[in-house]
C-alpha cells in the first residue's frame, strides 16, 4: 500500500480485504414463507395408501425407487429456527398441537368410518387454522413495523436534532459561548485520548523512547511512517479534524460517518478548508492533511459493509459472537482506531443496536487496533438516581399519609428523577430503578439537555459493567476507562497534555487552575472516557 497521501492524491486501499458476507444468514421473512408453505402444501398431496395391502405395496415401491432426493424446500426445511429447532420439528409440534389430526392408537386399529360432512366440516377447519395463520403474520409485521417506526423515530429526533444545531465559527465558541471552559475541556480530554491511546504499540514505544531523548543534544531517533487508518462513529460537524491531525502517530486516512446529512456536510466543508488553508489563522500554507471522506450513516442501526472506503479498508462480517475461531484468528477488519465521541449511548436504545455498533467497531478493527470514546458515565447516573429515591423517600416519611396514589402503571411527576443545573439537564421521563441498577441494561431512556448545545435530546443509559461484559463477545478488551475529572487531575502535568491544555484555554496561565465554573465541572464530570483493544 502506497501510504503517501499527497493533495489530490487517492490513497489505493487493497481489495483483497473485501467482507466475508454470510450467505445463509437467517431472515425472519424466509421462515414465515416457509411455514405458509408448509401449511398449505399438504392439502396437494395425494392421498395416502389407506389399506394394509396397499400400504404394503406402496413401501416396497419406495424402497425399489430409493431414496427421493430432497426437494429446494425440503433443504431449506433443514435450516434451523432461532430456538434452535427445525422448520421439521416445529410442524410436528404444530401438527401433535393440532386438535384436527388425532392419530390412531396403533396402525391396526380399526379405521374410523367417514361420516356424512366430515369432509366438509374438515375444510372448515383448515380454513379456521389458515385464518388463524393469516392473523398470526399479520400481527408479527405490524409489530416489526411499530417496532421499525419507533427505532427510526429516536433517531430521526436525533438526526434533526444535530441537523439543527447551528454551526458557529471558533472565534464565538472561544469568545462568545457561555460555556466555552466545558467546551475547551471536552476538547482536551478527547485530545489527551487521541493522544494517549491512538498510536499502536510499537508506535507507542517508539514514541515514548524519544521523549526520553527529547532533552539530548542528538535529538530523538527518527520514527517508522506506518500510518493510521482511523473511522469515526458520530463524527458530527467534523469537530476532531484538527485532533487528529495533530496524532501523535500520522493518519493516512479518516472515515467520519454520521446519521445528520446536514453535519456530515459541514464535516466535509471543514475537511475542504483544512485541506486548502483558508480559513486557518495567520494565512498559513496549506499544512499537508490525511485523505478524508464523509457519509451519512446510522452506525448503530445499520452494518457498514455497504460503505465502499469500508469494504476497501476491510470489515469482517463475522467478527462477534457465533464467528469461527479461524475467523477471529485470521479474520478482522483494516482500521487501526475507531473512535466514538460522546455518540454511543445512542446505541443503548436496544440489545440489538447496541450488538450492531459492536458487530461493526469489532468488524473494522484490525487485531491490536483500538476502540476509544467517551459517554455519559453510568456510575456517575446511578449515583444521581439512588440519591434521588432516598431524597424523595426522606420527602415522603415527612408528609402526612394521602388517601390516594397513582394509578397502576402511571408515575408520579416528583418519582421521575432529574438533576442538573444552569447549563446541562437530566430527566428521565419514568421510572428508575432505587437501586440504580439499569436491569436489563437496554431502553433507559433520559431526556438530555446542555446549554447552546443539546436541546432535550433522548438519550440512553449506557450501564457500563453490562456494555464491558457485551464487548469481550466481539474480542474487545477494556484497557482504560475514567472519569473527566480524574483524567485531568492524572494528565495535567504531562510534559505535552499540560502546554496543551494552557494552548487550549482549559488552564488558567496565571493561577494554573482549571478555567470552568463550578457549573461546567459538574456538567462535565457526568462523562468518562474509554479505550478498548481488539485482541
Ligand atoms: C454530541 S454529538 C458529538 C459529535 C462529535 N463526535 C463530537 O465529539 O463533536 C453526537 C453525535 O452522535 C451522532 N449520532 C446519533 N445517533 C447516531 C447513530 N445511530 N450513528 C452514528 N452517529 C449517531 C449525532 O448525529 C451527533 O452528531
Amino acid at each position: 500500500m502506497d501510504n503517501r497521501t499527497d493533495e489530490g492524491h487517492r490513497p489505493q486501499y487493497p481489495d483483497s480485504r473485501s467482507p466475508r458476507q454470510t450467505t445463509d444468514s437467517y431472515r425472519p421473512g424466509d421462515q414465515q414463507k416457509q411455514r405458509s408453505m408448509d401449511g398449505d402444501a399438504g392439502s396437494d398431496r395425494p392421498s395416502a395408501p389407506v389399506s394394509k395391502r396397499e400400504r404394503m405395496q406402496e413401501r416396497h415401491q419406495r424402497r425399489k425407487r430409493g431414496r427421493t432426493p430432497p426437494s429446494v424446500f425440503s433443504r431449506r426445511n433443514r435450516s434451523r429456527s432461532p430456538d434452535g429447532s427445525t422448520p421439521r420439528d416445529d410442524r410436528e409440534r404444530r401438527r401433535s398441537r393440532s386438535p384436527l389430526a388425532p392419530r390412531s392408537p396403533s396402525p391396526e386399529a380399526p379405521r374410523q368410518r367417514k361420516r356424512p360432512g366430515g369432509g366438509a366440516r374438515q375444510g372448515l377447519a383448515d380454513r379456521e387454522t389458515l385464518r388463524r395463520r393469516q392473523e398470526e403474520r399479520e400481527r408479527a409485521e405490524q409489530d416489526d413495523a411499530l417496532r421499525n417506526s419507533r427505532d427510526r423515530g429516536v433517531t430521526d429526533v436525533v438526526r434533526q436534532h444535530y441537523n439543527a444545531v447551528p454551526e458557529r465559527g471558533r472565534e464565538w465558541r472561544k469568545t462568545e459561548s457561555k460555556i466555552k471552559g466545558l467546551r475547551s475541556f471536552n476538547n482536551w480530554v478527547k485530545s489527551t485520548l487521541i493522544q494517549k491511546f491512538s498510536p499502536d504499540e510499537e508506535f507507542a514505544a517508539r514514541f515514548n523512547d524519544t521523549k526520553d531523548w527529547a532533552d539530548d543534544s542528538m535529538g530523538p531517533p527518527p520514527i517508522d511512517d506506518k500510518r493510521l487508518l482511523v473511522l469515526d462513529l458520530g463524527c458530527g460537524k467534523g469537530g476532531d479534524l484538527g485532533k487528529w491531525q495533530l496524532a501523535p502517530q500520522t493518519v493516512d486516512l479518516y472515515v467520519g460517518l454520521d446519521p445528520a446529512n446536514i453535519s456530515i456536510e459541514q464535516a466535509q466543508g471543514r475537511y475542504d478548508q483544512m485541506r486548502s488553508g483558508r480559513g486557518q489563522r495567520g494565512r498559513r500554507p496549506p499544512q499537508p492533511i490525511f485523505h478524508a471522506e464523509f457519509y451519512p450513516k446510522d452506525c448503530f442501526g445499520e452494518w457498514l459493509g455497504d460503505i465502499n472506503i469500508i469494504q476497501q479498508v476491510g470489515i469482517d462480517a463475522n467478527a462477534g459472537p457465533g464467528g469461527s475461531i479461524m475467523a477471529s484468528r485470521y479474520g478482522g477488519g483494516g482500521f487501526d482506531v475507531v473512535t466514538s465521541m460522546f455518540a454511543i449511548h445512542y446505541a443503548f436504545e436496544s440489545e440489538e443496536k447496541t450488538r450492531q455498533m459492536l458487530s461493526n467497531v469489532a468488524g473494522c478493527l484490525k487485531k491490536g487496533g483500538r476502540f476509544i470514546g467517551v459517554c455519559p458515565n453510568s456510575d456517575v447516573i446511578a449515583g444521581q438516581v439512588s440519591n434521588f429515591h432516598k431524597k424523595r423517600k426522606e420527602r415522603e416519611a415527612a408528609k402526612p399519609a394521602e388517601p390516594e396514589g397513582p394509578e397502576d402503571g402511571e408515575v408520579e411527576e416528583d418519582e421521575r428523577a432529574s438533576w442538573g443545573n444552569d447549563i446541562y439537564r437530566v430527566q428521565f421521563p419514568g421510572a428508575t430503578p432505587e437501586d440504580g441498577v439499569f436491569r436489563p441494561p437496554f431502553g433507559w431512556k433520559y431526556s438530555y439537555f446542555m446549554r447552546e448545545a443539546v436541546e432535550e435530546v433522548p438519550e440512553y443509559v449506557v450501564p457500563w459493567e453490562a456494555f464491558r461484559a457485551l464487548t469481550e463477545d466481539y474480542n474487545l478488551e477494556l484497557q482504560y476507562r475514567k472519569p473527566f475529572l480524574d483524567i485531568w487531575e492524572d494528565e495535567k502535568n504531562d510534559r505535552d497534555l499540560g502546554p496543551l491544555s494552557e494552548r487550549m484555554g482549559v488552564r488558567d496561565r496565571a493561577t494554573g487552575a482549571l478555567a470552568m465554573t463550578e457549573e461546567e465541572k459538574e456538567a462535565v464530570s457526568f462523562y468518562h472516557a474509554f479505550c478498548f483493544y481488539k485482541v
